[in-house]
């Protein structure tokens, strides 16, 4: 399990919700304006406590290689139950892993990339219009900025990407003129994916491959993403592009550009999430270490930046309608293996990172039937 080694907050997916009226402020501080104007030293409000900072070491100082690369062409092939193995022993011992051959064309994997530089291009005006609206956690702008937790050195625009939250909450930025269509095409070519990853989990969790699908009833599940962007830093040592955090998702599906700067929690050590072309970061949520009793794990990441080159990278959170039960899976409970956690409506989840995000603890802790000690 994750050691204590970073601070326990309980953040969503990197951030939380914004707090009401506070949203111009922040829009006015946006990063990239910052570097535009030439800031030689970081705002105060960015810099991070130093126990928080870059404790351990530097940004891949420690094995970054041993995080498991699984080729996904690997699960319909006759090499199919080393994959499958491959693919249990990272979610058991690392919450993390990389995937290629996902079956997401890389044209437009490059195409929401170019889309994003695209919007991060446009005048401060034009990228506003698109705004996070109080109360919501959609939007442009850095969310969670109630003034009692430091800031993010990033910028970041969220939106449902697809299914039931994509109709309800309309998010999609007027410009580019492209940005629409390109995700489209890219959150259905990347829900595919997780699909494919809930039956490949089903199965290494012991249970037949329809199993944990029908369990969080999949079909329902949509995609929530954020396009970040983490400007080049004048002091990156004070700094974090996002702070500690797990992801409140079943599973979270990562592009990330070239420039290394995602690093995961370990046995009390940092280690970097190098970049690898065409590939996309697999993670567990919180949601998934519920249905699975704990035996998968939500593992706590942060962003490093740097001071040359900007980093974009775009999470999709597979995430499910609000009214969804969330609960261990039964044909995973037994007398030797009795529930840890209550069962939950999402929508209790994601009100306990709104209101209480920073209490030191994980959220995920909250509902454990037995209270941990941590
Ligand atoms: O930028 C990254 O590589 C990770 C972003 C992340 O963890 C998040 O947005 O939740
Ligand atoms: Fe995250």
């Amino acid at each position: 399990m994750a050691t204590t080694m970073a601070p326990k907050v309980g953040h969503g997916d990197g951030e939380g919700a914004t707090s009401k009226g506070t949203e111009s402020k922040a829009l006015l501080e946006m990063v990239q304006l910052l570097v535009a104007q030439g800031v030689k030293q970081v705002p105060e409000k960015f810099i991070q406590p130093e126990h928080i900072r870059r404790t351990v070491h530097e940004v891949g100082a420690v094995c970054s290689d041993m995080i498991p690369v699984i080729d996904m062409a690997g699960l319909d092939g006759d090499n199919k139950d080393q994959v499958m193995a491959d693919v249990a022993k990272a979610c058991e011992e690392w919450g993390f892993f990389q995937v290629v051959n996902h079956g997401v064309p890389p044209v437009l994997m490059q195409e929401i990339q170019q889309v994003s530089k695209d919007f991060f291009a446009l005048s401060p005006e034009e990228k506003e219009v698109n705004k996070i609206k109080p109360g919501t956690s959609v939007g442009y702008g850095r969310l969670f900025e109630t003034g009692k937790t430091v800031a993010n050195w990033v910028d970041r625009i969220t939106i449902w990407s697809y299914g039931e939250q994509s109709r309800a909450e309309p998010c999609m930025p007027p410009k580019p003129e492209r940005f629409r269509q390109v995700v489209d095409e890219y959150s259905e070519a990347v829900v595919k994916l997780c699909m494919r990853l809930i039956e490949t989990l089903s199965t290494t969790l012991g249970l037949e491959p329809h199993i944990l699908g029908e369990h969080i009833n999949v079909k329902t599940v949509g995609l929530r993403t954020s396009f970040n962007y983490y400007p080049p830093c004048p002091q990156p040592e004070l700094v974090l592009g996002i702070m500690p955090h797990a992801d409140t998702s079943f599973v979270t599906v990562l592009q990330q550009d070239e420039t290394p700067g995602l690093e995961i929690e370990k046995d009390g050590q940092w280690i970097l999430v190098p970049p690898v072309k065409d590939a996309f970061v697999v993670n567990i949520g919180d949601l998934l270490q519920i249905v699975s009793n704990g035996k998968y794990r939500s593992v706590m990441h942060r962003v490093l930046v740097n001071n040359t080159v900007g980093r974009y990278s775009f999470p999709n959170f597979f995430m499910p309608p609000k009214e969804t039960v969330i609960q261990p899976v039964k044909e995973l409970l037994s007398e030797t293996n009795p529930p840890l956690y209550r069962s939950l409506k999402f929508a209790e989840y994601i009100s306990g990172f709104y209101v209480k995000p920073l209490t030191g603890r994980r959220l995920i802790d909250s509902f454990l039937l037995t209270p941990s000690e941590s």
